[in-house]
């Protein structure tokens, strides 16, 4: 269990570099060798330090800023329910502004493409303290706020699953914050320094660019858009906060999340309209599958009676709680990541199929969602017991229609 921790531990680090690595390299190869090693002056620089403890700080005050609501989270071990700002799409708007001045005012955004490596050095170095910083405080939590999983007694594996499930600073949640804020609002930053990057090296980024750009813009701020829901998430309700979601949250989603447009900016690919048009159709649809889904499992949890859902068939659990059986959830048991899984797809397929590379997120995210689709389903049949069992039964595939 420790090994298998501590493996992960050097294995997810080794292969953010590598990916960072290759895709600047000529033959970008993913499973070639990457092009050399970098040298402690590659992966230093107190600039790449300066500068992400700026971003953190930044992000944090954002977060602090009086939020247009506040919403509950799920129901506690102790019976409470913990407060949380959603005022992450404003985080976002603030951050445009921002970012739109200092470029206007001469900022060279694209030179933040010369400093990814160290920039992704210093966000595992800052993942690792802050894991153990959260391993430390939950030492002195009460038992009533550890997670289920991260506490079998074994350092290394309940570090690297976290320990406490919702550590907070007075009422700063940490982990609530790095999910949405620093990560997925870098992830698009570094994409548009890479579309400044591609314009002043060949005069205009490219139509590939743009699409990626585009694309995984409307899905972090639709992220951000719809914050309350990553309230229900079995990463807020159900684990701990250790080093597995810091790295994933600060390191994983900004440097490899942009592998696209880092490839794009080395390789550029030829696109005609026609693609460009299928592609932006196959992104279309991922996307009303994924907010189409997500949004009416949200509305129905929050209320059954909503005319939106209130028409859609039901099975009842013994928990009071009922689930879906019609609409999206009646096509396979989980059409968010089927929807997701399309997307997916959309933002690989400008970089054309020469490589395999711009499909790593693809091939990642297929193995992540599989892996926490099983997860899910555990929980759900010790929480519903037969009535699962009946849902699966009526709802025989897991994520995509006949096949899976
Ligand atoms: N880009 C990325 O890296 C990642 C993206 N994601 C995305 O995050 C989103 C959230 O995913 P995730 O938290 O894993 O899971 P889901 O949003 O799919 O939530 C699963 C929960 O939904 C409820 N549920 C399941 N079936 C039904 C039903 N038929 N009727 C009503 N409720 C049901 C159950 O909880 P309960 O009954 O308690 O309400 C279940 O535990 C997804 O869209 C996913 O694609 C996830 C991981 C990584
Ligand atoms: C480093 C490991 C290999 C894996 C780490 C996993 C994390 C990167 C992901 C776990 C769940 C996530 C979610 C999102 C981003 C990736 C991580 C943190 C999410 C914020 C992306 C945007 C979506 O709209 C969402 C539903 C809000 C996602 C919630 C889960």
């Amino acid at each position: 269990m420790g090994w298998g921790a501590a493996a992960l531990m050097l294995l997810l680090p080794a292969t953010m570099f590598h990916l960072l690595l290759v895709a600047r390299s000529g033959p970008a190869r993913l499973l070639g060798l990457p092009p050399y090693l970098p040298g402690p002056e590659a992966l230093w620089s107190p600039w790449a330090l300066l500068l992400w403890l700026t971003w953190l700080g930044l992000q944090a005050a954002f977060y602090l800023l009086p939020a247009r609501k506040m919403a509950e989270g799920q129901e506690l071990k102790d019976k409470t329910r913990l407060r949380y700002p959603i005022n992450g799409f404003q985080a976002l708007v603030l951050t445009a502004l921002l970012v739109g001045l200092g470029v206007s005012a001469g900022l060279p955004l694209g030179m933040l493409t010369e400093m990814l490596l160290p920039l992704a050095f210093v966000a595992t170095l800052t993942a690792f303290i802050f894991s153990l910083l959260l391993y430390l405080k939950a030492l002195i939590a009460p038992a009533s706020a550890l997670a289920p999983g991260g506490n079998s007694g074994n350092p290394i594996y309940d570090f690297f699953l976290g320990r406490e499930l919702n550590p907070r600073i007075c009422s700063f949640d940490c982990k609530y914050f790095c999910e949405l804020r620093p990560g997925l609002i870098g992830w698009v930053l570094i994409n548009l320094a890479l579309l400044v990057q591609e314009a002043e090296l060949r005069g205009s980024p490219s139509l590939a660019m743009w699409l990626v750009n585009g694309f995984q813009l409307l899905y972090v701020g639709d992220a951000l858009w719809y914050e309350e829901a990553v309230l229900t998430t079995m990463d807020i309700t159900h684990d701990g906060f250790g080093f597995m979601l810091a790295f994933g949250d600060l390191a994983w989603v900004p440097f490899t999340y942009s592998l696209q447009a880092q490839f794009l900016l080395y390789h550029p690919q030829p696109l005609e309209l026609s693609m460009a048009s299928v592609i932006c159709l196959i992104n279309a649809v991922g996307y009303c599958i994924f907010r189409g889904a997500n949004s009416q499992k949200n509305t129905f949890r929050k209320n059954p009676s909503d005319p939106r859902v209130a028409g859609l068939e039901t099975i009842s659990t013994a928990t009071g709680r009922q689930l879906l059986v019609s609409g999206w959830w009646g096509m396979v048991r989980h059409p968010n990541y089927l929807g997701d899984l399309i997307m997916a797809l959309a933002w690989s397929l400008p970089c054309g199929v020469s490589h395999l590379l711009p499909y790593f997120y693809l091939l990642y995210f297929t193995a992540l969602l599989v892996h926490r689709e099983a997860r899910d389903e555990q929980q759900c049949l010790q929480k519903y017991g037969l009535a699962w069992r009946e849902y699966c039964r009526r709802v025989p595939y897991r994520i995509v229609p006949y096949i899976y």
